[in-house]
């Protein structure tokens, strides 16, 4: 019954979802039309200010269990749960109202079962109001594809390298430089685009696989590091803005936020040591407003 909740007894204009909040950001099948058309711009964020910048140049935002790695320091992405992808979904929701916001499903929690991966999805899209969410697709995950599919849920695959098999692979590695595994990314992306997918990832791939791929399915193809053969690109935010320690070879710097952060803070500390900041601007007064 409506007014039964407090949530809902004080509705909060943001947290309302109104027709127009849906419609204004891109849609899936704006998404989908944008196969061998204008290339899919997408970058992960993670947080709602990052977001804010984002929102506005981008098509899709991903929040991306990559957010392991870079904001929380793991070794790999194997140990991100639901609750960090949900929290961090939140904020990026708050920060963006544009771009179609969707979220990776986080290893352990979808791979069972189509029925396990429903649950972890819809209650991921019920928490953030995000839109759509993005599984690694091995070939046996197709038959979770089209279960959410087939339920409302759009669903983004991410066929080559894959981050959450880390264990079984030894390493992130690329993909395509035999035959054999040519073969399984072709078949892995051919089941995940049989089985509904808006849009997939393709990751670690050499261009010629990548090319092969993109010809091979309908839904567009979003690349990191998989040659601009693919329909849209997409890169980790902190590795393109030189924020992250290390960057796999795919990646192109377009800042070098680490040095300015350094060069800030070490400007900081020597102010602080040398008592010229504070100075009197950043001081109040007595008697004073501002
Ligand atoms: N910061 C960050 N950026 C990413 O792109 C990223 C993450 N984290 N975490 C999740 C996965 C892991 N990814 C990675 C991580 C390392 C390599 C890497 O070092 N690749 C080797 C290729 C080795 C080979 O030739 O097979 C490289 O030299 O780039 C690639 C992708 C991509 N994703
Ligand atoms: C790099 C993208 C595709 C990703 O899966 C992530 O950020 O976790
Ligand atoms: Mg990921």
């Amino acid at each position: 019954m409506i007014g039964q909740g407090n949530s809902l007894t004080r509705p909060q204009r943001s947290s309302m979802v109104s027709k127009q909040t849906i419609l204004k950001r891109v849609t899936v099948p704006a998404l989908r039309a944008r196969k061998g058309g204008e290339k899919l711009v997408c970058l992960t964020a993670y947080t709602a200010p990052m977001a804010q910048f984002l929102d506005p140049l981008c098509d899709v935002l991903l929040v991306g269990d990559s957010l392991g790695m870079v904001v929380h320091g793991l070794p790999t992405t194997v140990g991100v749960t639901i609750e960090m992808m949900i929290l961090h979904g939140q904020a990026v929701m708050r920060g963006s109202t544009k771009a179609l916001v969707a979220i990776d499903l986080p290893f352990g929690s979808y791979e069972r079962s189509p029925e396990q991966a429903f649950d972890t999805a819809s209650r991921i899209l019920m928490e953030t109001g995000a839109q759509a969410v993005k599984v690694e697709a091995a070939e046996g995950v197709a038959e979770s594809i089209a279960f959410l599919t087939g339920r409302g849920i759009p669903v983004i695959g991410h066929v080559g390298l894959r981050p959450q098999a880390v264990n079984l692979d030894g390493g992130f590695k690329a993909r395509g430089r035999s035959e054999a595994e040519r073969e399984r990314v072709l078949a892995e992306a051919r089941a995940t685009d049989a089985a509904g997918a808006i849009a997939m990832v393709v990751e670690g791939v050499t261009p010629d696989l990548a090319t092969e791929v993109t010809a091979a399915v309908g839904c567009p193809t979003i690349g990191i590091g998989a040659s601009s053969a693919c329909d849209g690109q997409i890169l980790v935010t902190e590795d393109m803005l030189g924020l992250f320690e290390w960057a796999p070879k795919f990646v192109r710097h377009y800042a070098d936020l680490r040095g300015a952060i350094c060069d800030a803070v070490a400007g900081y500390a020597a102010d602080v040591r040398a008592g010229s900041f504070p100075g009197g601007a950043e001081e109040y007064r007595l008697g004073a407003r501002s």
